[in-house]
């Protein structure tokens, strides 16, 4: 019997257990151990921890786990049902038990003349005709051929939505932007509720060729409908026109409330629905991608889709052991749970990823950041860790400081991409193409340090150097051939399953967010006060906020 199993032959044996006894044996090897020159086996585990699928390479080397860890991990999976939970996620069984929705995402993205899993047809059926309104619609504003209120062609989007139907699409809208494309429109994108991105962009965009994408799943959203009413007002009062006019020529809602989008005034045919089956984190492969597909054109849209459909696929059908999905989510419960580790660093290696630290804090923290379980119960450990990140060669000259050599323990996904196609004279692409060197370089150095410390300074420059680096930070390198569309897609799908995958682990319903409803009821009771409209139930009881709304009254 190995040294895991002696120690949890004293309690009740489940794998969780095994796993907790696996930890307390692991604790006396750091990474240095594991993975260090020293170490005989270094080689041979870091290949066995290597994975490829198409253009995406993942590089688990770097964690503090062995085959056996790994093996153990797969049986907690295996026990917690995990192989018929994903087989009933892509039947369009009602996942979502609290909403009692299925979460179809795939659905989306499944292509045609692939037959889809049974139980998924239908909603396959009704994605695909919505692609083609999509289609439809993007390729009128390419031709140049939709016209705003004035008769004028469109040359400016400005997208507006928030959290899920904001995050996703703007990401990649802005890791995409250089590939090259052949549409002559802009796409901005408004989120913040307080009109902050907006006003930058009235004062900016000719109101006569902007075209406004209300993008809203619930179309109940206060941030979005309050930027809305700004832009529309904007739109009217400039071109002297009415606002129903303004609805009809220069709206686009996407929503999966098409009732409410007619109430609004907005023309059936510039509305894109989807359901209630595909949650706002969820959905950029959805109509709420409308403004990527407007920004980068259908060939590069549909190239998204077919990377995350790969990635599907692949999630579907291949063993649990060879899985990457499975893998990085088991790692990551791995770290949170049984090394206790509970931040998680999201450090892309390439400037055109700059928001995909803040698109998996929702993805992922919204989706698992629960502690009752599917049945009810409190779980007894943290769930999903804090996620944060920043560009990962600026944080160099920002928080990394604290990483190396700070008190925290810290895991992290480094992102770097291998090379970048650039449309550029020769000496200029030569001197990108240092850079590139360079910048993967840093991420490779970084994650030698984060893992090794003191142990990666190299014997000749031990002298010169300060000592003192911890090292043993676990972390992960996902490593792209290029940031191409394809790429993209099953980078992003590869993270949406292991969210999936955690929930299975810990028991969660990760497709609803409770949490965020009672805030967002506050913030409108403490706003019928601030505007006078509040009624005996609204006031405000305690102290601190009353002094607060105070001040704010009196300043403004
Ligand atoms: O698309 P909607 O309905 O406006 O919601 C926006 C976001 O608000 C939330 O409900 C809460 O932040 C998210 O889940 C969602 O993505």
């Amino acid at each position: 019997m190995n040294a895991s199993l002696t120690a949890v032959s004293h309690r009740l044996y489940t794998p969780v257990n095994a796993l907790h006894a696996h930890a307390e044996h692991l604790q006396s090897q750091s990474l240095s151990d594991l993975i260090g020159a020293s170490s005989p086996s270094a080689r041979e585990r870091a290949s066995a921890l290597a994975f490829t699928l198409g253009s995406l390479h993942l590089d688990l080397s770097k964690q503090r786990i062995t085959q056996e860890t790994l093996s153990l991990l797969v049986d907690w999976a295996q026990s917690c049902g995990l192989e018929a939970k994903r087989q009933a996620l892509f039947a369009g069984k009602k996942m979502n038990t609290s909403e009692r929705r299925s979460a179809l995402h795939m659905a989306a993205r499944w292509p045609a003349g692939i037959a889809p899993p049974n139980g998924m047809e239908s909603a396959v059926d009704f994605c695909q005709h919505q692609r083609l309104r999509l289609t439809e619609m993007v390729e009128r504003l390419h031709r140049g051929d939709w016209f705003g209120a004035t008769g004028q062609s469109i040359t400016d989007v400005v997208h507006i939505g928030v959290g899920g139907s904001d995050l996703g699409p703007k990401m990649i809208s802005e890791a995409l932007a250089d590939r090259p494309s052949h549409t002559h429109v802009d796409v901005h994108y408004v989120s913040s509720m307080d009109g902050a991105q907006l006003l930058p962009l009235m004062e900016r965009l000719n109101p006569a060729t902007t075209l406004l994408v209300l993008a809203s799943k619930s179309f109940t959203t206060a941030d979005t409908q309050f930027n809305i009413r700004t832009a529309l007002t904007w739109l009217s009062e400039s071109l002297e026109v009415d606002m129903p006019t303004v609805c009809r020529y220069q709206l686009i809602g996407v929503s999966s409330k098409p009732d409410n989008m007619t109430e609004f005034g907005i023309p059936d045919a510039h509305q894109l629905v989807f359901k209630d089956w595909i949650g706002g984190r969820f959905s950029l492969w959805s109509p709420i991608g409308v403004s990527v597909a407007m920004q980068l054109g259908m060939e590069s849209f549909n190239a998204l889709l077919e990377g995350a459909h790969a990635m599907d696929r692949h999630f579907l059908e291949t063993p649990l052991i060879e899985n990457l999905p499975v893998l990085v989510a088991l790692v990551g419960a791995w770290n949170c749970q049984f090394l206790n580790i509970s931040t998680h660093a999201v450090l892309p290696y390439d400037g055109r990823l700059k928001s995909l630290p803040a698109y998996l804090q929702q993805l992922e923290m919204e989706s698992n950041g629960k502690s009752v379980s599917l049945d009810g119960r409190s779980v007894a450990h943290a769930t999903c860790p804090i996620i944060w990140g920043d560009v990962g060669p600026n944080a160099q000259h920002a928080f990394y400081q604290l990483l190396h050599q700070g008190g925290h323990t810290v895991s992290a996904d480094f992102v770097a991409v291998a090379s970048r196609e650039v449309d550029a004279p020769q000496a200029v692409k030569d001197s990108l193409a240092a850079q590139e060197q360079l910048t993967l370089a840093n991420c490779l150095a970084q994650a030698q340090l984060f893992a090794l410390g003191d142990d990666a300074i190299p014997a000749g420059l031990r002298g010169h150097m300060a000592q003192g680096y911890r090292g043993n930070q676990p972390n992960s390198l996902l490593l792209l051939k290029q940031l191409d569309a394809w790429s993209l897609g099953a980078l992003i799908a590869l993270y949406e399953h292991k969210v999936f995958v955690q929930s299975v682990l810990w028991n969660l319903n990760p497709f609803d967010q409770p949490g965020v409803e009672l805030g967002k009821k506050l913030a409108t009771t403490l706003f019928n006060t601030m505007t006078g409209n509040s009624s005996e139930q609204d006031l405000v009881s305690d102290p601190s906020t009353e002094q607060l709304l105070h001040k704010i009254g009196e300043w403004r």
